[in-house]
């Protein structure tokens, strides 16, 4: 089949890619046209697959830009994975989080309403929508009422109603995604456990001080890798059920402190570091905890994680020393997986 990702050059999307060319699929990403760079995916696209892909630029702002991409290949699918997907900065850049994430979204469906209608659409939502529910009603699924509780959260649910309400409306196989925390190699430092990772890396090459700056380290989440998150958007693809949203997540929940633990656990760093909160890392207003309910999409495509946390915190502590441009071995030999 032949499909399009877009945020070809995010967290998600280079895993997602790899993933479908090896499954025999066609795929093409959608770079901005303004910085897409498709060099940055080669640090998780190794060169066999990176040449199977194809790119296009176009911009999700823009009706135009969205009607000429989809005019251009006959896709049978899109994964819309481009946001800006920061919470924090959600708060300082409402309107242009709302530019991208609603009006982007809103963008690509009618374009592919009024090009190509028989192309399925995999909007990737997330857990944010349902912000703080009370922990006692237990594990969230997806009919927990949509309640976000920062800007990116809004602009998400705003996109999520609108993609759910045009496939009920009409024919269009437009389907929702809502993945819980998700961590690994490519993720950014300016989320969580990634920030940690980097930090241990630092620490370990002498470049920073034994003092790791951290935010909330009480808020708890179910956490899975991400190499799992686009195994279970594949799998999707090919089985949802219009209008639907589906709910996607690992099998553990933890504290954001306890997986800084096991990271210094695993670098033998434990003991030997001071953890200290930086005012710039807590939010004013955050989400306790977040338990992901994900049988919905379990029961119908067979998915299930297969990477285990000790994994996925590895192979992030191994990412974030390749992309320091340090020897790998001299820290990856502390690790014990390896
Ligand atoms: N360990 C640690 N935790 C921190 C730090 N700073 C903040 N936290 C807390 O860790 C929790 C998780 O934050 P992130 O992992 O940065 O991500 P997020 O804000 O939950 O958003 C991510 O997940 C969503 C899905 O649940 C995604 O939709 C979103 O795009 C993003 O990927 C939050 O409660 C945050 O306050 C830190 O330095 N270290």
């Amino acid at each position: 089949m032949r499909f399009l990702i877009t945020g070809i050059t995010g967290f998600v999307g280079p895993h997602l890619a790899n993933l479908l060319v090896r499954d025999g699929h066609e795929v093409y990403g959608l770079l901005r046209s303004s910085n897409g760079r498709e060099e940055d995916i080669r640090d998780v696209v190794p060169d066999e697959i990176y040449g199977e892909l194809r790119f296009i630029h176009g911009d999700l702002r823009e009706f135009e830009s969205c009607t000429q991409v989809l005019s251009r290949v006959d896709f049978d699918g899109v994964f819309h994975l481009a946001a800006q997907s920061h919470p924090p900065t959600s708060f300082l850049d409402p309107r242009g989080t709302f530019l991208t994430n609603a009006l982007g979204t809103i963008n690509l469906a009618e374009a592919i309403r009024t090009t190509t209608p028989d192309c399925r659409l995999l909007f990737c939502s997330t857990s944010e929508v349902y912000g703080a529910p009370p922990s006692e009603r237990g594990p969230i699924n997806e009919d927990f009422p949509i309640a976000p509780v920062n800007p990116y959260g809004a602009s998400k649910a705003a996109a999520d109603c609108y993609v759910r309400e045009r496939a009920a409306s009409t024919e269009m196989g437009f389907f929702v995604t809502r993945a819980f925390s998700h961590t690994g190699p490519r993720r950014a430092r300016c989320f969580s456990i990634a920030s940690d990772a980097y930090q241990i890396v630092r620490i370990l090459d002498g470049r920073q001080e034994p003092v790791i700056r951290v935010g909330a380290l009480s808020s708890r989440r179910t956490v899975a890798d991400v190499r799992d998150i686009a195994a279970a958007y594949a799998a999707l693809m090919l089985r949802a059920e219009p209008a639907t949203a589906y709910n996607v997540g690992g099998e553990e929940t933890f504290s954001m402190g306890e997986l800084l633990d096991r990271m210094l656990d695993v670098t033998g760093l434990a003991g030997q570091v001071e953890k200290r909160v930086d005012p710039a890392l807590v939010r004013p207003i955050d989400i306790p905890v977040q338990v992901c309910d994900s049988s919905r999409c379990r029961t119908l495509t067979g998915w299930q994680p297969e990477i285990s946390i000790d994994r996925t915190l590895t192979d992030l502590l191994e990412y974030h020393t390749r992309k320091m441009g340090q020897p790998v071995d001299a820290t990856m030999a502390r690790l014990p997986l390896r």
